[in-house]
């Protein structure tokens, strides 16, 4: 980085010792107003601080472009004001968030010599993430007295760590205290909630009748209230670790249901780094999704009521048809037996996105249903879709057939279903792309260009969905190639201008996937072996998927 922080601070431009910052980025140094100006036209103005925060009284406090910000670039990284557990949590470790394995031959884990606490090991107990909570109940004599019957025991037990470890930020760093306290809570809106009717009774209790600290009720859950408002998924790449983060600067993001950014998590200490997907103009909104871009609007809306109590009113929230895609409608079913199997279908779709209860009516006849009609469809399907055997493809197969009258190819649940078909089919074992049959691996093709229309309209630029899917169409395509050339449908010529598309989709896999932690090195050498095919003699028996 051009930003890291020197000893004693010198001019960008100079190299003289400097103090006056820039007025954008506050990163670098100049010693006149002079040589800031000069730095600028050199090319200061490319990388300066991006982004600015304003207030709005619909929006509250919002992030936008202070300048135009490129495809790919990262618009900030951050380190976490504060990591925890969730609420309910599975056993993990209380400093590094490490799923813990029993010990063997029994439910139980190595625990805190001091409080008690499942962790993982004698390393992370003396960390000094633990240590000021471990000694606020070692003080008070608590120990914690989680009885494991079974390993995958979800404990809610845990809901009072995160809360906990801001609090006694008070006495430890009253600043980033205050500015954790600043962020939006939304309490009152959540006080009288069956979640907050629980927390009343155990967090309430344990902070100040257990652990004797002198915070109010109303204190105790503002912090649990400004968790749920702004905190951040955390994962390890490896997904063995999971916890929730509060980042300061990157919660000032506000929501859009097509977002303009995607963020991943850095390093040991889970730094966040915040990526342009798409090119964003000065003066625009930078913006995250706090739900699921593939849910449609009905589950989307109500999801970010009932978590971050507000009304998401954006574009896509407002068009009944999610930008052409349908997502979350279905066949008329009226139409369907009346009408010509060949034309294609009218849809139900709502008279009103913006209002949950309004009716969905027929884009053709005058067929229409109530809201909660959709809804509970919506419920039962998606129970059936959780409860399927997701070790093969058959049961998902069957559901987008049984389905095929009511759901659309494109609708949410066929979508959810044909997400789990493409990591089935080329990865799991009996289904790899080697052992697919040649009709098998054209279901993943077409599935992968079907998905990738999707991406486009719903997470369009460099999101992680497109990339994992350019990934994976292109590695069956390459497959394809392999056997059409040995079985002789495919000329030397035509097997190479197949590798070269097959290289056109890793290149912007690789563009758009290289930021995912652990991936750049994989995706190079992805990209080297598809070179050495296609400088070779066109010899496709290499092993290259
Ligand atoms: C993580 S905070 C974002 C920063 C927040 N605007 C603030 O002033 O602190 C999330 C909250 O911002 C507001 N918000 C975010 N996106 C919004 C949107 N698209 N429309 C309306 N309010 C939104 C909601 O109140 C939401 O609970």
């Amino acid at each position: 980085m051009e930003y890291l922080k020197r000893e004693i601070p010198v001019c960008e431009v100079c190299q003289q010792p400097a103090n006056q910052t820039c007025g954008g980025c506050k990163q670098v140094y100049y010693c006149s107003r002079a040589h800031q100006k000069l730095g600028w036209r050199e090319g200061h103005r490319l990388k300066c601080c991006a982004f600015k925060i304003q207030i709005s009284d619909t929006l509250g406090r919002h992030m936008i472009a202070t300048r135009d910000i490129k495809q790919g670039e990262m618009i900030l990284k951050e380190k976490p004001a504060v990591l925890g557990p969730k609420i309910c949590s599975p056993a993990l470790c209380l400093t590094c968030g490490k799923r813990l394995e029993p010990l063997s031959d029994t439910c139980d884990f190595y625990k805190c010599t001091k409080c008690q606490w499942p962790m993982c090991g004698p390393q992370c107990e003396k960390s000094d993430v633990h240590k000021p909570e471990c000694n606020a109940m070692c003080n008070r004599k608590y120990r914690c007295r989680i009885k494991y019957e079974s390993p995958d025991k979800v404990e809610s037990a845990y809901c009072v760590i995160s809360p906990m470890r801001v609090l006694l930020m008070k006495e430890s760093d009253p600043l980033q205290y205050d500015n954790i306290m600043n962020l939006e809570s939304h309490l009152d809106e959540r006080i009288n909630t069956p979640l907050y009717l629980v927390l009343k009774a155990n967090l309430v209790t344990f902070i100040n009748q257990v652990l004797g600290l002198p915070f109010d009720e109303e204190t105790i859950l503002k912090v649990a209230s400004i968790f749920d408002t702004n905190s951040f998924d955390v994962r390890s790449p490896d997904g063995t670790k999971k916890l929730r983060g509060i980042y300061l600067t990157s919660s000032m993001m506000d929501h859009s249901c097509l977002p303009n950014t995607k963020h991943v998590f850095v390093g040991d200490e889970y730094h966040l780094a915040v990526i342009a997907t798409v090119p964003i103009a000065k003066g625009e909104l930078i913006t995250a999704t706090y739900t699921q871009s593939l849910w449609g609007t009905l589950e989307r809306r109500k999801h970010l009521k009932t978590n971050k109590w507000f009304d998401c009113t954006c574009a896509r929230c407002q068009d009944p048809t999610e930008f052409g895609t349908y997502l979350g409608n279905i066949y008329c079913s009226l139409c369907n037996f009346l009408g010509n199997e060949n034309v294609s279908r009218p849809m139900l779709v709502s008279t009103n996105p913006l209002e949950e209860n309004a009716p969905w009516k027929c884009e053709k006849c005058d067929h229409s249903i109530l809201s909660r009609q959709m809804v509970s469809g919506n419920n039962v399907l998606n129970q059936e879709l959780s409860k399927l055997d997701k070790r093969g493809p058959k049961d998902f197969e069957e559901f987008i057939g049984k389905y095929s009258q009511i759901l659309h190819p494109r609708n949410h649940l066929v979508v959810q279903a044909k997400l789990a078909l493409v990591q089935i089919y080329g990865n799991y074992k009996g289904y790899t792309l080697s052992e697919l049959s040649d009709n098998l691996l054209k279901r993943k093709i077409d599935i992968c260009y079907e998905l990738l229309e999707i991406a486009d309209q719903l997470e369009p630029g460099w999101g992680k969905f497109r990339g994992t899917l350019l990934l994976d169409l292109q590695a069956a395509m390459t497959m394809q190639t392999k056997r059409n050339y040995e079985s002789g449908k495919l000329t030397k010529e035509g097997t190479q201008d197949q590798l070269m598309q097959s290289m056109g989709l890793l290149q912007e896999a690789t563009n758009i996937l290289k930021v995912e932690p652990n991936m750049k090195e994989t995706l190079e050498m992805k990209i080297q072996e598809l070179n050495g095919l296609l400088d070779g003699d066109g010899d496709v028996n290499s092993n290259i998927v």
